[in-house]
Formats: C-alpha cells, structure tokens, sequence
C-alpha cells in the first residue's frame, strides 16, 4: 500500500487532539498553525499545552475519552499513551466516516503526520511511510540547513510573478520560460555549482 500525500485546509475546522501529553502537544501546535478550532480532551495536561490554550483557540476538556467524543469533528488524533483508548477512538473514527490519526498505530490510522519544513508557503514534507521517524526528522533537520529564507522570498516573487502574467496572452510555454530563468538567476537550486 502507497499513502496518498495531500494537504489539509483545516482553517476554522473543528479538530479533536485525545491526550495531553508531549506527543499531542506536537499535534496541537499543528493544528494551531493550521488555524484549526481545537478541543483537547485528557484527564491531564502538559503545562504547555495549558499555555497554549490561553493564548489560542483550544478548548481544553478535563476528562478521559468516552465513547462516540469524535462525532462532530472533521479529523481527530488518538495521542495517549494508553493503547486501549487510542484503538477506540480508532473504532469510532471507522464508526463516524472521520480522518483519524493514532500516534501508536499507523494501521489503525487513516493519515499520518510527515515531518515539515516550513519557510512561509512554502512547505517541504517528509514521510517514511511511518517506518521510521526519526530518519524523517533527520532529513527534515538537514533540509532546514539547505532551506533557508531565501526560498520563501523567492516564492513570493515567482507568486508576484504569476499574478503579472495572468490573463496577459502569454502561452504557457512563454511563462515557463519566464518563470525557469528567475528560478535559474536566483542560484537557489544550485548545489555545488550543478542544478538540481
Ligand atoms: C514526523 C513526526 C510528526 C509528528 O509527530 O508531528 C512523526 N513522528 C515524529 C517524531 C518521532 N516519533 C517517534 C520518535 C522516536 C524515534 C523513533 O521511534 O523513530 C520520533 C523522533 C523524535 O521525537 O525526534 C516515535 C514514534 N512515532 C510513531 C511511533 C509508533 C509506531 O511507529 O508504531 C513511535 C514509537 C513510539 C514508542 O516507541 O512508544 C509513529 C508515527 N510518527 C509519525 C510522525 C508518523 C510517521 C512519520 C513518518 O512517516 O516518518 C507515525 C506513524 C504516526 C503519526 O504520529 O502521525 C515527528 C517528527 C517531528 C519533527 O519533525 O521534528
Ligand atoms: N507518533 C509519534 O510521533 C510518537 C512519538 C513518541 C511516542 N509516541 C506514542 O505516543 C504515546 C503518547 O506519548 P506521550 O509522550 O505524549 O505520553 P504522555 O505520558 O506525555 O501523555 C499521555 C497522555 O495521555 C492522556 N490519557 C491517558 N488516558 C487517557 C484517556 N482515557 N483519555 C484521554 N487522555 C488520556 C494522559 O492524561 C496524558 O496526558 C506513547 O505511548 C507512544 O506510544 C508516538
């Protein structure tokens, strides 16, 4: 089986994180950065993650999870670190048709998170199939020493760019071509002297 890589607008979608560990505080603050309506539900909570509920949109309820909490939610994850609860949570995200994710189980999951470079729009994502994520946050550790600001800006040009050319009776071939040389005169895609 192959995953299918896709990008999520999870902007003003209700999304449930179940624990309140230090795996879910991860998964919290990509929901944050996805600007996502975040409920929290665990008996207890890391004390990041209660600072984080001050100052963003997450709604922190103190309780275990109780059967059918999912119902409502556009995705959920499963982040305990009791293997019982993640599985029911599983079960009911197959029950209610949800996107659900189980930190301690990729095949009960029906996403997993990859790991993200992120340098503004632009977005570098790594996956090992969950077969080994610290490779992944490796990777993503050397990229980030590769991908530096300089490719953001870069972005927000080429987008400037595209905005210009629109509707201007250029062919695609000719915007291409356009766009290749300002990629080609920024040197970003260079490495040692040969283009990627
Ligand atoms: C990318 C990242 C994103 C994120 O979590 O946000 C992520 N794990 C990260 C880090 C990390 N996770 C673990 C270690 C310890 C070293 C190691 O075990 O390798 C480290 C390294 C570290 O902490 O530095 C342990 C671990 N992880 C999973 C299991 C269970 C299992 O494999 O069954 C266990 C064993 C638990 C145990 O033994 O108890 C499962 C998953 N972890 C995934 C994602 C998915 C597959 C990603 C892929 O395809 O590569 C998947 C399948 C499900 C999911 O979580 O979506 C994030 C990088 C953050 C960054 O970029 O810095
Ligand atoms: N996917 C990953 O990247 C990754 C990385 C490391 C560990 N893990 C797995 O994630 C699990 C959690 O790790 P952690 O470091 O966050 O653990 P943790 O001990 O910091 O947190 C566990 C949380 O689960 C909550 N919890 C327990 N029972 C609950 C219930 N019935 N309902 C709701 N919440 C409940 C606890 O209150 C606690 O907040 C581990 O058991 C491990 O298997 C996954």
């Amino acid at each position: 089986m192959a995953y299918y890589p896709i990008m999520l607008n999870i902007k003003n979608k209700k999304c449930l994180v179940v624990g309140g560990g230090k795996v879910a505080l991860r998964k919290i603050l990509s929901f944050v950065e996805g600007e996502a309506l975040i409920t929290v539900i665990s008996p207890s909570f890391d004390e990041e993650i209660i600072k984080l509920a001050a100052k963003e949109k997450v709604e922190l309820i103190r309780r275990e999870y109780q059967q059918g909490d999912v119902r409502g939610f556009f995705v959920a994850i499963a982040a305990t670190d009791d293997e019982k609860v993640n599985k029911l949570v599983a079960s009911d995200g197959e029950k209610y048709n949800m996107l659900v994710n189980v930190v301690d189980d990729k095949d009960l999951s029906s996403f997993i998170v990859p790991s993200i470079v992120r340098r503004g729009d632009l977005i570098i994502s790594i996956s090992t199939s969950g077969k080994s994520p610290l490779f992944s946050r490796m990777i993503k550790e050397k990229l980030e020493s590769i991908f530096n600001a300089d490719y953001e800006k870069l972005l927000q040009k080429l987008y400037q760019k595209r905005i210009e050319l629109k509707d201007k009776g250029f062919t695609e071939e000719e915007k291409m071509a356009i766009y290749k040389e300002f990629i080609e005169k920024s040197g970003l895609l260079e490495i040692n002297g040969d283009e990627c």
